[in-house]
């Protein structure tokens, strides 16, 4: 792989170690998937943060590359979820000694330049590439926001990947980064108007049907094009972004998906094209969704333990929605709102966190329901709108699993 003189350096370690042992696995990373040379990121975001997925080992590993202090990141970048709330883990019962490991962990970073903001929605609060930038992300639900909602440039980066290239502002130019590989591998038609938990259920099928494909979405509204008489080929429902969110999150939790393009929404749908997919075409109707959101449940009861929305993280109007659902009423089960330091902050100033609190919830920051230990909180079932975190917290956290629309998983006393 080509080296300019300065990328040399970095690797033979005249900039200290841990910038040559992050040289070294960019290097090795590009040499695996056959890239050429390397190409100057604009951010990162960086997974491994709970001490749940990395252990003693992780912590090990990240407190030797902060020990050298000529390394710090060299563009702006932020963390995935932490294990805990960092600030409130005693008032939410997180065991301390775990407590205590986390906030080593969280300081290693910081003390490698990377800000301490723990999120997997960092395109909500500030770490907002631009179209065609690129970039090193390793969130995969945050892979699949900013490939295909913003339009920069990201493989599905490992953590250690991601904070490599953090470190040396640099990433391996392969995979996504090249135009030719974010072209769309097949088309998905569905056929019937979805919204709320349908676009969980929608990734979840896709996901698991494509691996690693790129999907080419065309949103219809049979209903509609029956009022106009016609049966136009092009997307007539317009998804939100927290829509959006919850598809990419889905498709990157049952499958491998990493880029996706919506019909008339996205911003590379053009370029990614259909026209060479004449013979690839999958029918998706209301009931394949239902089928999905069924499978999604895992208990037999319709009423979970713990409420755990937010995942990805809430953005502000999903909070405000919220807050109009629970205002001046009692939750029965315990209700947690997963989200950033910044937007709970904002939520804080406009009296959401307040009516949310009164009714017996928590805004919970920092973590969320799968990379948090809540199997040791003495939770059995948990009610959830994303398919994502339906998918990932049985094998996670070992809880049933309730699938379905706030509105239907909060009860009230
Ligand atoms: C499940 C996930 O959202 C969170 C756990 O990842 P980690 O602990 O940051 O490695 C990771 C992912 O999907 O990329
Ligand atoms: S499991 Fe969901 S809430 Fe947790 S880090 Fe992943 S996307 Fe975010």
């Amino acid at each position: 792989m080509y080296l300019n003189k300065d990328e040399e350096r970095m690797y033979e370690g005249e900039y200290g170690n841990t910038v040559r042992k992050s040289m070294e696995i960019l290097v090795a990373l590009g040499e695996i998937y056959g890239a050429e040379n390397l190409i100057d990121i604009t951010s990162a975001q960086i997974s491994g943060v709970s001490y749940k997925t990395i252990g003693d080992a992780g912590l090990e590993y990240l407190e030797d590359l902060a020990s050298d202090k000529n390394a710090l990141a060299k563009v702006p970048s932020t963390l995935n979820p932490a294990g805990t709330d960092l600030d409130n883990w005693e008032k939410l019962g997180f065991p301390s000694e775990f407590a205590l490991k986390q906030n080593k962990i969280v300081d290693a970073y910081g003390s490698l330049g990377i800000s301490q903001t723990c999120t997997c929605t960092p395109y909500l609060v500030g770490n907002v590439p631009r179209f065609r930038d690129h970039v090193a992300w390793s969130e995969s639900s945050a892979v699949a926001y900013v490939n295909s909602v913003i339009g920069a440039k990201t493989n599905r980066e490992g953590g250690p990947g991601a904070l490599a290239a953090a470190i040396c502002g640099k990433t391996a130019m392969y995979g996504y980064h090249i135009e030719e590989n974010r072209k769309a591998t097949i088309v998905i038609e569905v056929e019937d108007k979805i919204s709320g938990i349908d676009y969980g259920a929608l990734g979840y099928i896709v996901g698991k049907e494509i691996g690693d494909g790129i999907p080419y979405f065309i949103l219809k509204d049979k209903t509609q094009n029956k009022k106009k008489d016609s049966s136009t080929d092009i997307s007539s429902i317009s998804p939100t972004n927290n829509d959006l969110k919850s598809l990419g999150a889905a498709l990157a939790s049952s499958g491998a998906v990493a880029l996706y393009h919506i019909e008339n929404i996205t911003p590379e749908y053009k370029i990614a094209g259909k026209k060479h997919l004449q013979n690839d075409k999958m029918f998706i109707s209301s009931h394949d969704i239902q089928n999905a959101c069924e499978k999604l449940t895992t208990s037999d009861s319709n009423e979970a333990d713990l409420v755990c929305l937010g995942c990805p993280h809430a953005s502000l109007e999903e909070i405000e929605e919220i807050a109009n659902l629970v205002k001046g009423r009692h939750i029965k089960n315990d209700l947690w709102v997963c989200t950033s330091i910044n937007i709970k902050a904002a939520a804080d100033r406009m009296g959401f966190t307040k009516i949310i609190e009164n009714a017996g919830a928590a805004l919970v920051c920092d973590t969320c329901m799968v990379v948090s230990p809540i199997e040791e909180l003495g939770y059995e079932s948990i009610g959830v709108n994303s398919a994502k975190a339906a998918n990932y917290v049985p094998s996670m956290c070992g809880l049933k699993v309730i699938y379905d629309n706030a509105e239907n998983l909060i009860k009230f006393k």
